[in-house]
């Protein structure tokens, strides 16, 4: 295990024993886990596995029906300085469409009273400086997700829950991703990230965590996952007994 946040004392991340029952349906199933500073954690599973339940419920958009999903020992919804304290990316930019990129950081940076010197630095960090002024409906969606991650930067936060934060992004695009969020993680912050793409994943992360069909699978860092098989994918595979033509 890995050290703790040396500042509060308490895990990153914590979800312990979360189900979510929507209706009749089980979403997600006694999902526990940790996401650690210094470290980039994949939250791995297929479409329709649970990824964005658990990660809605990380983030307070949504309630657990039984279980706890804390950050530095909390709910979110109870931090004072969420945006301080977490960056989050759930639907790509979520943007307006017709904002321009830049107008659509300096929105949420004037309502949570962040510089505006940060809007410059985070989209020199993605890549969209050239870009800034362009409608959102002219980005590409590998555009918008770097403007999604352009905003989740934005207050500095000690911990990135991103969705899906590759999606969409061309083999330069996935390899400036990897190299700003392990740096990110390397400055003692927590990065946790959903993808159902495991090989491109693999590339970014040190830690795993599994799911699939609402349960954790498997977890530990990416060499203890992959252990003896070829690949992740591979270990997978192995891991739900699902064929790779099946899912993916
Ligand atoms: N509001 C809801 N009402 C009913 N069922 C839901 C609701 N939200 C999610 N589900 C179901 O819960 C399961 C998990 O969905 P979730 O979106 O968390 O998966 P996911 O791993 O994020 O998948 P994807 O990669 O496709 O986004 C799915 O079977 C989904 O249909």
């Amino acid at each position: 295990m890995h050290a703790k946040n040396s500042r509060t004392g308490t895990e990153a991340i914590a979800v312990n024993n979360v189900t979510k029952r929507y209706g009749k349906k089980t979403a997600i199933e006694n999902v526990s886990f940790t996401a650690q500073p210094g470290r980039v954690t994949g939250f791995l599973g297929p479409n329709g596995a649970g990824k964005s339940s658990t990660l809605r419920i990380l983030l307070g958009l949504d309630f657990p029906t039984s279980g706890t999903a804390l950050i530095e020992g909390k709910p979110f919804v109870n931090h004072r300085q969420p945006l301080r304290t977490v960056g989050a990316m759930l639907d790509g930019a979520a943007a307006v469409l017709e904002r321009r990129g830049i107008d659509h950081l300096k929105w949420i940076a004037e309502s949570n009273r962040i510089p505006k010197e940060r809007i410059v630095q985070v989209l020199e960090m993605v890549g969209l400086s050239n870009a800034a002024k362009a409608r959102v409906k002219k980005y590409s969606l590998g555009m918008k997700q770097r403007l999604g991650l352009a905003a989740a930067l934005l207050g500095e936060p000690r911990i990135l829950i991103l969705d899906e934060p590759v999606n969409g992004l061309d083999p330069e695009g996935i390899r400036s991703v990897r190299r700003l969020l392990q740096d990110y993680a390397r400055n003692g912050n927590t990065v946790l990230l959903s993808s159902h793409l495991m090989d491109e994943t693999s590339k970014i992360v040190d830690d795993i965590v599994i799911i699939n069909n609402g349960k954790i699978i498997d977890s530990g860092s990416l060499e203890e996952v992959v252990a003896d098989h070829d690949s992740l994918e591979e270990a997978f595979f192995a891991l739900t007994g699902i064929k790779s033509e099946e899912s993916w």
